[in-house]
């Protein structure tokens, strides 16, 4: 087998190779260190495949150049998250939320930002309600969690069902399941997968649970959309995700796929929920073991919205906002790798090394992030890192936007399947910490100290179970 000639991280041999898997769950981001240190393209071992992992800026370039016919970023997520039994049998086939999120919801963004801002107030009213005169301990992952969910779920299905616990909850652990059974498919051998796959209860029920939330809005939705002619429009007709896909259903010919847009919303949350949740939580701790980036934060937040109020635009010419996020993803992300393909052919690196078609192919992407080659300093957490290089170097100015990818900032990953949700989620985690800035004090039990982030395999949680301390601040100058 050619792959035997790419150097392991961890035993190679054919029964030994689980245990490397074994120690891959435990220890992923050493050996992909290791990998990382030694060469430039290396393999790892999990429990049902190879992984082969590529090093450097270089070689993530060269990766994310690789046509869809050669490496392919769908049969990649197809083989490892299995989406037909572990997401949704028919929305992993027909992916209408996909194109929803790659084409309608950029577009509108400005439009929705005033709601978002909104959702996450009130969210932060019900779920957080600290007050001025002591700290609340806060278990930050689960709240940060709702949040999210809650002002996704205002872009994803509108008012009011994006506050209805019940729902929320729903979407949460949905979100954790579609992870698990990811976890529990990776175990078996290919042949086995689809008879394993078929039996795990979780999507099916999340499906089912989901329906008596949705279908009354899909209802009414699709009577007024019967009654209008294309191009109609009608009074205080939703702007949101599930209408975008309605709208395109009906253009398309689709008509009224009830089980699809349900199946498709529950798909969208967890594109959304996970991703996000991780992120916003990582910088998070940030903020609460580093206070001294809260008062410049503040200031630069109330003066941009005294000047120009609380706008995407205005929200742009937050910097130092923009780049503490970056910087948080830089040092976390929230996984180690990034640019995942799958090879649909042989392929021949420009380093030499043979790649046989049906490899699962990746970049290192915390390795990337924390080489000195980079970023300077790469080990340290400096929450003005990109803002500062954005104001030092005119020609610098639009890069390192928190959106921005490059073959040595691949959190977003990077070329055409970087991720197309990034606009939306930079918009939704800017407010959201602008938010907290400007209401609350935040801070650990242990002062200064930020707790160690969980691996679990690729994987890169912040502590879960860790308590952030709120308390409110006195808003009566604002
Ligand atoms: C901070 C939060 C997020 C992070 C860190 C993140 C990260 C990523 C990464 C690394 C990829 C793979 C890119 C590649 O391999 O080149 C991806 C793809 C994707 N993301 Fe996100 N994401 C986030 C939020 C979101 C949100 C909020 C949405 C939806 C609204 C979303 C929708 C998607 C979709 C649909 C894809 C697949 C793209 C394709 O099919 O080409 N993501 N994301």
């Amino acid at each position: 087998d050619p792959i035997n000639r790419i150097p392991t991280v961890g035993p190679s041999l054919p029964l030994l190779s689980y245990v490397g898997a074994f120690r891959f769950v435990a220890h992923a981001r050493k050996m992909l260190q290791e990998g990382y240190s030694k060469y430039n393209v290396f393999k790892v071992a999990i429990f049902d495949r190879w992984i082969v992992v590529v090093s450097g800026a270089k070689m993530n370039d060269e990766l994310r150049r690789l046509p869809d016919e050669v490496m392919s970023f769908q049969d990649a997520a197809n083989e490892l998250v299995q989406p037909v039994y572990t997401v949704a049998p028919d929305a992993s086939v027909n992916m209408i939320h996909i194109e929803a999120i790659r084409e309608q919801l950029p577009r509108n963004l400005a439009r929705l930002f005033p709601c978002v801002v909104e959702e996450v107030g009130l969210a932060l009213d019900d779920l957080v309600p600290a007050t001025q005169d002591e700290w609340l301990p806060v278990k930050a992952f689960p709240t940060v969690a709702q949040i999210i969910s809650r002002a996704s779920n205002r872009v994803f299905v509108g008012a009011p069902l994006c506050r209805d616990k019940e729902f929320l909850d729903l979407a949460c652990k949905y979100t954790n399941d579609v992870m698990t059974g990811a976890g529990i498919l990776m175990f078996f051998p290919n042949f086995l997968k689809p008879v394993v796959g078929r039996l795990l209860p979780w999507p099916r029920r999340a499906i089912r649970a989901a329906r008596p939330y949705l279908k009354p809005i899909m209802d009414e939705r699709h009577k007024q959309l019967s009654q209008s002619r294309e191009g109609d429009e009608w009074p205080d007709k939703p702007n949101d995700l599930l209408m975008w896909m309605m709208e395109d259903a009906k253009r398309t010919g689709m008509g009224y796929p009830e089980d699809l847009l349900v199946q498709a919303v529950l798909a969208a949350n967890f594109t959304a929920i996970h991703t996000s949740t991780i992120t916003f939580a990582h910088a998070l701790y940030h903020l609460a073991a580093n206070p001294e980036y809260v008062q410049p934060l503040r200031e630069e937040i109330e003066s941009v919205i005294k000047e120009d109020g609380w706008t995407k635009v205005s929200t742009g010419r937050m910097w130092k906002l923009d780049s503490f996020l970056k910087e948080s993803q830089r040092m976390n992300g929230v996984s180690g790798l990034s640019i995942t393909r799958f090879a649909l052919q042989d392929v021949t690196l420009s380093d030499g090394t043979f790649i046989p078609a049906r490899t699962v192919v990746s970049g290192a992407m915390s390795c990337t992030h924390l080489d000195e080659d980079n970023y300077a300093n790469a080990a340290a957490f400096d929450g003005f890192r990109f803002s500062r290089m954005r104001e030092e170097d005119e020609r610098e100015r639009n890069k390192h936007h928190y959106v921005s990818t490059s073959a040595k900032d691949i959190g977003f990953g990077h070329g055409k399947h970087a991720c197309p949700g990034r606009f939306f989620a930079a918009n939704e985690l800017k407010i959201m910490l602008a938010c907290i800035v400007l209401r609350y004090d935040v801070k650990f039990r242990e002062e200064g100290r930020r707790p160690e982030n969980e691996w679990l395999a690729t994987s890169c949680y912040p502590c879960r179970t860790a308590e952030v301390l709120f308390k409110r601040r006195d808003e009566s100058h604002l």
